[in-house]
C-alpha cells in the first residue's frame, strides 16, 4: 500500500510544479547527455521559465549530480532492463526528490510520471512508489562515497591522499557549499548571519543568495571560496607594485589585488569572459587594465613585480559547489590541462622581475595539475617560497611539510569545508639568471 499518495495519478494530468521537473530534466540531459556544463546548460533553459522553476530545476539536477551513483543504486532493482536515458533521469529526480529533498511523496511521484512518454509511466510510477514507500532508508547500508564517485576519481584520490582522506573528500561532496564573500575592506562589517572565517572571508548558509544581501550593488564584496582567496592573500601585493593577473577571468582574485592598492594587469583570454571580468572590477569600483590576450605568449620579460597564475584546470577542488564537474571531467582532461598549466607557468616565470614572486594556483585535487609542476618551476629558475602556517590562519594543516598549500574539501568540514587548491609560490633569485 502506497501511504503518501492522497489523490488518484494521472498521468497526463499534468501535476503542479511540472515546469520544474521539465527543466531539472532538460539539465540533466545536458550534462549527462551532451557533456555540456550545467551554468551553461542553467542559461540554455526556456527564457521565459519562472526563476522560482530555475532555481527549484537546479536545486534538483545538482541533488541528483550530487548522489547519482547512490540513486541509481536505489533504482537498479527495479528494472529490468535500462529504460531510455529520460525515463532513467525521472527515476533519478523523483528518487532525489523522495529521499534527499523532502518532496511530499504524491508531487515526486506525479511529477516524475508525467515527465515520460506514455509507455514508461507505469513503470516510473511502479518503481518511485516502492521507493517512496522504503523513504530514506532505502540509501541506508550504501557505500555512498565509493558510488558518488566516478571510479577514475576515486582511484586518483586514493592514490594521491590514501584511502581516509579520500573517503573525507567524497563525503565533502555530498554537503552543497555555503556561500564565501570576500569583503573588499577588511574593516567593513559582515552582513548578519555571516561567519568571519580566521582568513578573513565572510562565509554564510548554502543556499544564500549574494545579489540580495545589502552592500552588493555598493561592491562591498564579491563571492569566492574561503581557499580560492588565499593564492593572492600569499602573493601579498603592495600599494604600487606592478603585479600581472594571469587568467584572470571572472575576477576574484584580480579584485583582491587591486584592493590592497597595487597596479593590476588583469590578462584574460576569453573576451566574453574579459568582459564580465570589466563589469564586476566596474560594480567592485576598483581599478586594473584588462588584457585580451594569450597568457602562454604575452607581456615583456621582467615587467612585473609579481605574477599571480591562476591556471585554468579540471576544477575536481570544486566538486561541491560544482557537482557536474565529477561527471564531465575525464583522465585525459588532466593531461592537457597540465601541459596547459606548464606553458602558462613557463611564460608567467618570464614575466617576473629578477627578486620579484610568482604564485601558482590551480582548482584541481589532481597532483598532475599542482605537485608535479614544482619540479617544471625550478627548472624555469624559480626558488620555492615556502608558505608559513601563520600567513593561513586557522589552516596550518593546509601547508605541507614542502612548503606550498594543498587545501581540500574535507578541511575547515566543521565549519563548511573548502575548495581544493594547489598554491606554491616562488621567488625568482635576484641578479642575472
Ligand atoms: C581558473 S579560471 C580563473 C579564475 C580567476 N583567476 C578568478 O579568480 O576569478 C581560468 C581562466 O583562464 C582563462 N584562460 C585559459 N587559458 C588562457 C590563456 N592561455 N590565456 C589567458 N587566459 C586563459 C579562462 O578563460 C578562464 O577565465
Amino acid at each position: 500500500m502506497f501511504r503518501g499518495l492522497s489523490m488518484p495519478l494521472s498521468p497526463r494530468a499534468g501535476p503542479p510544479g511540472l515546469p520544474t521537473r521539465r527543466a531539472a530534466l532538460a539539465l540533466l540531459e545536458a550534462v549527462l547527455g551532451r557533456h555540456r556544463p550545467l551554468e551553461e546548460a542553467l542559461d540554455a533553459l526556456p527564457a521565459g521559465l519562472d526563476p522560482r522553476d530555475r532555481a527549484a530545476a537546479h536545486r534538483i539536477a545538482s541533488a541528483v549530480l550530487r548522489r547519482l551513483g547512490s540513486l541509481d543504486a536505489v533504482v537498479e532493482p527495479f528494472l529490468r532492463r535500462e529504460p531510455p536515458a529520460a525515463v532513467r533521469h525521472a527515476l533519478r529526480i523523483g528518487a532525489a526528490e523522495l529521499l534527499l529533498l523532502g518532496t511530499p511523496a504524491h508531487a515526486a511521484v506525479a511529477s516524475a510520471v508525467a515527465l515520460v512518454p506514455r509507455p514508461f509511466a507505469g513503470l516510473v510510477n511502479a518503481v518511485l512508489r516502492r521507493i517512496a514507500e522504503q523513504g530514506p532508508a532505502a540509501l541506508e547500508g550504501l557505500d555512498a562515497e565509493r558510488l558518488d564517485t566516478p571510479p577514475w576519481l576515486w582511484s586518483a584520490w586514493h592514490a594521491a591522499y590514501g584511502p581516509e582522506v579520500a573517503r573525507a573528500i567524497a563525503a565533502a561532496h555530498r554537503v552543497p557549499a555555503p556561500l564565501d564573500l570576500t569583503p573588499a575592506r577588511p574593516d567593513a562589517a559582515p552582513p548578519e548571519g555571516a561567519e568571519v572565517l580566521p582568513t578573513g572571508t565572510w562565509r554564510l548558509p548554502p543556499g544564500t543568495r549574494a545579489t540580495e544581501l545589502p552592500g552588493f550593488a555598493e561592491g562591498a564584496f564579491w563571492v569566492q571560496d574561503a581557499a580560492a582567496a588565499l593564492p593572492a592573500r600569499l602573493l601579498a601585493p603592495r600599494p604600487g607594485e606592478r603585479v600581472a593577473d594571469l587568467c584572470a577571468a571572472p575576477g576574484g582574485k584580480t579584485a583582491q589585488l587591486a584592493a590592497a592598492g597595487a597596479a593590476v594587469t588583469a590578462v584574460e583570454r576569453d573576451p566574453r569572459r574579459a568582459a564580465r571580468l570589466r563589469e564586476n572590477l566596474a560594480r567592485l569600483r576598483l581599478p586594473a587594465e584588462v588584457v585580451e590576450a594569450d597568457a602562454t605568449r604575452w607581456g615583456e620579460d621582467g615587467a612585473f613585480d609579481a605574477v599571480l597564475l591562476d591556471a585554468p584546470c579540471t576544477a575536481t577542488g570544486t566538486i561541491r559547489r560544482h557537482p557536474d564537474v565529477a561527471h564531465l571531467k575525464r583522465p585525459r582532461d588532466v593531461a592537457s590541462a597540465a601541459e596547459a598549466q606548464a606553458r602558462l607557468l613557463a611564460n608567467a616565470a618570464r614575466l617576473v622581475r629578477p627578486g620579484g614572486r610568482l604564485v601558482f594556483a590551480t582548482c584541481s585535487l589532481q597532483p598532475e595539475e599542482g605537485e608535479a609542476h614544482l619540479e617544471g618551476a625550478v627548472a624555469l629558475g624559480l626558488r620555492l617560497d615556502p608558505v608559513r602556517a601563520g600567513e593561513v590562519p586557522g589552516l596550518a594543516e593546509a601547508v605541507t611539510p614542502g612548503g606550498w598549500l594543498r587545501t581540500r574539501p574535507d578541511l575547515w568540514a566543521a565549519r563548511g569545508g573548502l575548495d581544493g587548491f594547489f598554491v606554491a609560490r616562488f621567488a625568482r633569485p635576484p641578479g642575472p639568471g
